[in-house]
């Protein structure tokens, strides 16, 4: 069969089409399908369907910042010429493999071990004197939805109240955590793109400035690679233990956006100012092992021991006495809070203004139409 490269979907001779009844069919089948098929699937049904109903891409290309419209544009335009007996064979073949996945009981793990549904994009547990917040959405990378820096904001408050010694950030899965959901700017408020830059700034200042004032000890447990903001805010961490899998990166020009979480102070500060520049300018990412050398990190651990030693570690240090602990945190940064509160308010109004820039618009729109990885 033919290959169609964009969606990889197969052309057949006219012997094996679907009919009509069975397009149908599927159309209805669609909806009753138990598991969210994701983004991708569901881009690749819609154009699909499309082609199957109107034949070829016959719309103009919506405008640059009309993100959803011009993604589902280039999916079904992607199709070409593909007949619409051909797409509505396609669209019935990956509706009936999407129904038959989401019968079948996963194979992986044995039900009793089996992961529950995620109901949550951030877990909050504390125990043993440690209060851990969970980025929990895996099957993103951890990508920080607008309702997640909300969430997290809450957490960093409760926890600053609440009976544990140390507060650690962590995340589930092979990822840290990849930064700001880049779908978070899809989201245009009646206000337009610069509502929208508006209330992400004053969100992320917020966000930022709970970090600053966190009271306690506040440990970043970094299990796998850190993008963005999830590295930039590092610097505002006490301790930073790293599974030698970790790597840190901010492609901050690649992306038209500038540093935030106070990096554009806090990384010259612990790197010098050329091994800042390199990352926050030229976006270059470093190992574990070169995060932990120009003092990002504070220690790395294999991968196979990083979770036993790491929390083996923690439990003892959260025995240590609280007060003692937040005093000498106070110490520590009570003459830098000033100047941190002012960077950050700076960062986030420099920021506002890129968002708003075409650099910003077409880098998302790139990352959005799956063109472009980092
Ligand atoms: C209040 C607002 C404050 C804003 C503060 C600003 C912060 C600035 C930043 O944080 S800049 C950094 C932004 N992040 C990125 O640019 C990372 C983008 N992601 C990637 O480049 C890649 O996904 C990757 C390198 C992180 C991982 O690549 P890999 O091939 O291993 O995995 P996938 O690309 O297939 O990813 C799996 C699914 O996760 C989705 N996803 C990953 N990261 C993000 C993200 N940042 N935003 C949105 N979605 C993300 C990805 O799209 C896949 O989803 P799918 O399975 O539905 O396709």
């Amino acid at each position: 069969p033919l290959q169609v490269p964009a969606l990889g979907l197969h052309v057949r001779g006219p012997a094996m089409l679907a009919s009509q009844k069975d397009f149908n069919n599927a159309v209805s089948q669609v909806k009753l399908l138990k598991e969210d098929p994701g983004n991708e699937v569901k881009l690749k049904l819609y154009a699909l369907y499309k082609q199957a109903t109107e034949g070829p891409c016959n719309v103009p290309k919506p405008g640059m910042l009309d993100f959803i419209n011009k993604t589902k544009w280039d999916a079904w335009n992607a199709l070409g010429s593909l007949s619409k007996e051909a797409a509505r064979q396609n669209y019935v073949d990956l509706v009936s493999r999407l129904s038959a996945s989401s019968e079948s009981p996963s194979p992986e793990a044995p039900a009793a071990d089996r992961k529950q549904p995620e109901s949550d994009s951030l877990v909050v547990t504390s125990e043993d004197g440690i209060t851990t917040i969970r980025l929990n959405r895996p099957a993103k990378k951890n990508a920080l939805t607008t309702q997640m820096y909300h969430d997290i904001i809450a957490a960093l408050q409760a926890a600053s109240k609440d009976e544990s010694a140390i507060t650690v950030l962590t995340g589930s899965g092979d990822y840290y955590c990849s930064g700001n959901d880049l779908t978070n700017f899809t989201h245009l408020p009646a206000g337009g793109l610069e509502e929208m830059a508006r209330s992400a700034a004053a969100l992320l200042r917020d966000f930022v400035n709970c970090f600053i004032d966190f009271p306690k000890p506040l440990v970043a447990v970094v299990n796998g690679p850190a993008v963005g903001i999830s590295v930039t805010i590092l610097g505002l961490f006490d301790v930073v233990y790293a599974t030698d899998r970790a790597s840190f990166h901010t492609p901050f020009s690649h992306l038209g956006q500038s540093p935030e979480g106070c990096s554009s102070y806090t990384f010259p500060k612990i790197m010098g100012s050329s091994k800042a520049a390199e990352m926050l300018l030229f976006g270059k990412k470093l190992t574990a092992q070169e995060a932990c050398a120009q003092g990002l990190v504070t220690e790395v651990f294999p991968d196979g021991t990083f979770q036993k030693e790491v929390w083996a570690r923690l439990k003892a240090y959260s025995k240590l006495p609280p007060n003692a602990m937040r005093i000498s945190k106070q110490i520590i940064r009570n003459r830098e809070k000033e100047k941190l509160h002012a960077v950050n308010a700076e960062e986030s109004s420099v920021l506002r203004e890129r968002w708003q820039s075409d650099e910003c618009m077409n880098a998302i729109a790139s990352f959005l139409s799956r063109k472009a990885k980092l």
